[in-house]
C-alpha cells in the first residue's frame, strides 16, 4: 500500500534464502526439459492470480503446468517475511519500479509505481492488508459481465476455501473483532488479525462510540458490507507474511505435472494456427533477459496470462492483441483488433497527514529506540511475536459518502452500492511519510485518507516495441473532470479529522503537525492534495472483462470466463481483468478471481489444441515476428532449432 518508507523498517538487509530444489532457475539451463515435455498450461506471471492457478491447475495429476516468472524465486527473503518490513520491499530488487507519466491531477507529478517482481508477485511485496471487497462490488461484476458466477453469492465460497483465517491466541478479545462464520480456516491463505495491542486502540474504539452516528462499528470488514470502523485483518499467519509463493507455489512444488521457471521474462503471444477464422493464440515467446536467446514454447490447451495489471496488457500489445491502430503505429501485426487492451486503468490515490501525540508510547520507538527495536526483533526471530509480526495499523474506518451529498447533484455516484465504501481512512501508530527525506523526532499518530472510487480512468500504451522498454503508465489519478475524485479525498481528510477530534484523543493528540495543518479552506486542502497524493498500488482493469462477445471500445477485452475476446487459446487471470476497480484492497479479490478461473479453466471445453491447422505443440518454434523485432538475436536462436 505505502510506497516508500516507514522509517522504522530500514533496519535489515537482505537475507537472501532460496531454497526451492525444483525450481527451473533459467531458460537456457532448462532448455533440454522444456523440449522434451508437453504443457497443458502455459501461465505467465507468478503473482496473486498465477500462484494460485499453477496450484489449482496442477491439483489434477494428468494436468502438466508451467508458470513462468520474470522475478527470481528468492519469496523467503528476511525483508518479505517479516510484516513489519514492508517498506523496505518498494524500491528493491523485488519491485519493477514503474513511473507514471506526469499525473495532471498531481500538479504535474511522475510517482513511482510498485509492482512485485519475484516469485509471489506483488503478494510478496504488498502490505498484506486482507479485505475480500463488498459484496456490492462482485455483484456489479456479475452485472457488467452478465455472469452471475461473479455474484457475491457464488464466490463467496471461493472467499472461504482460499483462507486459512487464524483466531489467534495472542488476538485479544478476538471474538468482538471478525465473525468467524463467515470466514475458512482450512485453505492455503493465511490471514488473521493483527497480534499486538497498541495504546491507541482503546482509544479508537472509544473515539467511535463517541461519533458512532457517523463511525459504525462493523465487526467484520470482510461480511461483504465493509462499511464502518473495524479492526484490519492482515495476510500474516503465525507472524510472518503470507503470499502466494509460500501459500499456493510452494506447496504445489512437490507436485510432479508442475515446473517453475524464473528469472524469465515472456515477451509476447504467438499465434499457431486458426480455427475456422479465429486465430489461435496458445504459445509463448520468452527469454532470460535483454540480450539472451528467445525462446517459443506452445501450450497444448491454453496460455494463461497472470503478469499483473501492468505486464499482462504490456504482453497482449506487444503481440498484436489490442487497438489495431496503436500496433500499426508501432508496426506490430495486429492479430486482432480489441480497443480495450491497455485501457480502463484505475487506482487508489493515497494522502497521509501526521498528527504529533503527547505519548512516548508509539511505534515510532522501532526506529527510535535501539534497545526496543533490538528486543522486538528477537521477539519475531525467536518466536515470530513482538511488533515486528504488525502491519500498517490495527483499525481503520471505511466510509461512504451521505446519499444526499451535493456532489451527487452533478455526479452520479461512482460506487457499487450501499456496502462498499467511498473512502477509507486508516490510523497508523507512527510517523509515516512518502517523500523520503529527514524525518521528525518525536511521537506521531499518521492518518492516511484514501479514495477508494476513483471516476477517472488511465491507459497503458507501448513505447516502444523492445519489451523491456517499459510502457508508458498513465493512471489518470485525480484528473476528473467531474470534480468527484479532488472532492471526495477532500471529504474523506475531513473526515479524518473529524475523528481524530474526538473528546476520546484529547489525552493523545497534540496537535496536526506539518504543511497539512495550515491546510484548513476547501482551496488549501486541495492544493494540499494535489501536492502529496500518491497511490495505494492497486492498479487494476487495463485488460477488463465484458459481456460475451462484443469486442468494440467499451465493451471489455475479455468473456465473462476471461478468455480473451476474438482468440482461442488465450486467457488472462489477474488484477487487469476487473471492469471496475473493486472498493477494497486488491490482493484477495484477485486470489478469489483466480479461484473461480481454475474452476473456469478445468470446466471448459474449449481446448485450443494444436489439431487445428497451425503449428505442432510443446516445441521450441521460430516466428516470423521474433526475426523482424529480434533481427540481432536471430543467429542466436537459429542455434537452438
Ligand atoms: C507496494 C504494494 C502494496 C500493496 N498493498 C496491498 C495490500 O496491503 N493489500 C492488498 O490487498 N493489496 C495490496 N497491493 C495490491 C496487490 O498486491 C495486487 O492487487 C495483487 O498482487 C495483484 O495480483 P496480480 O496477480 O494481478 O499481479 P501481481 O501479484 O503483481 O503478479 C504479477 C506477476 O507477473 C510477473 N510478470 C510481469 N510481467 C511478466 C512477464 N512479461 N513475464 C513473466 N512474468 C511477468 C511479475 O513479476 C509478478 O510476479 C499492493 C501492491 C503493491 C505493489
Amino acid at each position: 500500500m505505502f510506497s516508500h518508507s516507514v522509517r522504522a523498517a530500514l533496519l535489515l538487509s537482505a537475507l537472501s534464502s532460496s531454497s526451492l530444489g525444483a525450481l527451473l532457475q533459467s531458460a537456457d539451463d532448462a532448455a533440454d526439459q522444456l523440449t522434451s515435455t508437453h504443457y497443458d498450461y502455459i501461465i505467465v506471471g507468478a503473482g496473486a492470480a498465477g500462484g494460485a492457478l499453477a496450484n489449482r491447475l496442477t491439483e489434477d495429476g494428468s494436468t502438466k503446468v508451467l508458470l513462468i516468472e520474470a522475478g527470481s524465486s528468492d519469496y523467503n527473503n528476511t525483508n518479505i517475511e517479516v510484516p513489519w518490513l514492508a517498506p523496505v520491499l518498494t524500491h528493491s530488487q523485488f519491485d519493477w519500479n514503474y513511473t507514471t507519466t506526469p499525473q495532471e491531477g498531481l500538479d504535474n507529478r511522475s510517482i513511482a509505481y510498485a509492482r512485485g517482481k519475484v516469485l509471489g508477485g506483488s503478494t510478496s511485496i504488498n502490505y498484506m492488508i486482507y479485505t475480500r471487497a463488498a459484496q456490492d462490488d462482485w455483484n456489479r461484476f456479475a452485472s457488467v459481465t452478465g455472469d452471475d458466477g461473479w455474484n457475491w453469492s457464488n464466490i463467496l465460497s471461493y472467499a472461504k476455501k482460499l483462507e486459512a483465517f487464524q483466531n489467534s491466541p495472542n488476538v485479544q478479545n478476538a471474538t468482538s473483532k471478525f465473525v468467524a462464520n463467515i470466514h475458512g480456516t482450512n485453505g492455503p491463505v493465511g490471514a488473521g488479525l493483527p497480534q499486538v495491542s497498541l495504546p491507541i486502540d482503546q482509544i479508537g474504539l472509544n473515539a467511535q462510540q463517541e461519533l458512532s452516528s457517523e463511525f459504525k462499528y462493523n465487526q467484520d470488514v470482510n461480511s461483504g458490507n465493509m462499511i464502518g470502523f473495524s479492526w484490519t485483518p492482515f495476510a500474516i499467519q503465525d507472524g510472518a507474511r503470507s503470499n502466494s509463493a509460500r501459500d499456493y507455489i510452494q506447496p504445489a512444488l512437490g507436485r510432479s505435472n508442475l515446473d517453475v521457471l524464473v528469472n524469465t521474462q515472456v515477451t509476447k503471444v504467438l499465434q499457431t494456427g486458426t480455427d475456422g477464422n479465429t486465430p489461435i493464440v496458445n504459445a509463448v515467446q520468452f527469454t532470460s533477459g535483454p540480450n539472451e536467446k528467445l525462446y517459443n514454447l506452445t501450450a497444448n490447451k491454453e496460455v494463461i496470462l497472470s503478469a499483473g495489471s501492468i505486464g499482462t496488457p504490456q504482453i497482449l500489445l506487444l503481440s498484436g492483441i489490442g487497438p489495431a491502430d496503436q500496433a500499426k503505429s508501432l508496426g506490430i501485426q495486429s492479430i486482432v483488433d480489441l480497443p480495450d487492451v491497455g485501457q480502463n486503468m484505475q487506482d487508489h490515490p493515497l494522502l497521509t497527514t501526521n498528527f504529533q501525540v503527547s505519548s512516548n508510547d508509539t511505534l515510532d520507538n522501532l526506529s527510535l529506540n535501539t534497545t526496543f527495536q533490538a528486543e522486538q526483533l528477537a521477539l519475531w526471530t525467536n518466536n515470530r511475536t513482538g511488533d515486528f509480526t504488525l502491519g500498517a495499523c490495527n483499525q481503520w474506518a471505511w466510509q461512504r459518502l451521505a446519499d444526499d451529498d451535493p456532489i451527487f447533484k452533478n455526479v452520479s455516484d461512482p460506487s457499487a452500492g450501499p456496502t462498499s465504501p467511498h473512502f477509507q481512512l486508516i490510523f497508523s501508530d507512527l510517523f509515516i511519510a512518502f517523500s523520503g527525506g529527514a524525518f521528525p523526532s518525536g511521537h506521531f499518530l499518521t492518518l492516511i485518507s484514501n479514495l477508494y472510487t476513483p471516476t477517472t480512468r488511465g491507459s497503458l500504451t507501448l513505447n516502444s516495441t523492445d519489451p523491456f522498454t517499459y510502457p508508458i503508465i498513465n493512471p489518470g489519478l485525480l484528473n476528473d473532470e467531474n470534480g468527484f475524485d479532488i472532492y471526495t479525498m477532500r471529504q474523506a481528510l475531513k473526515a479524518g479529522r473529524r475523528f481524530l477530534a474526538a473528546n476520546a484523543w484529547k489525552d493523545w493528540i497534540i496537535s496536526e503537525f506539518g504543511e497539512s495543518a495550515n491546510a484548513t479552506s476547501d482551496a488549501d486542502i486541495d492544493a494540499y492534495i494535489r501536492k502529496n497524493a500518491l497511490v495505494v498500488n492497486h492498479v487494476s482493469g487495463t485488460v477488463a472483462m465484458g459481456k460475451s462477445g462484443d469486442s468494440s471500445k467499451g465493451a471489455g477485452a475479455l468473456n465473462p470466463d476471461l478468455s480473451v475476446k476474438g482468440v482461442k487459446g488465450l486467457r488472462v487471470v489477474d488484477a487487469s481483468a476487473f471492469p471496475h476497480i473493486p472498493a477494497a484492497h486488491t490482493m484477495v479479490p484477485t486470489y478469489i478471481l483466480a479461484e473461480r478461473a481454475a474452476d473456469l479453466i478445468k470446466n471448459s471445453n474449449s481446448t485450443a489444441s494444436g489439431s487445428k491447422s497451425g503449428s505442432g505443440n510443446g516445441a521450441f518454434t521460430p516466428s516470423a515476428t521474433l526475426v523482424s523485432v529480434f533481427a540481432p538475436l536471430v543467429a542466436l536462436v537459429a542455434l537452438l532449432l
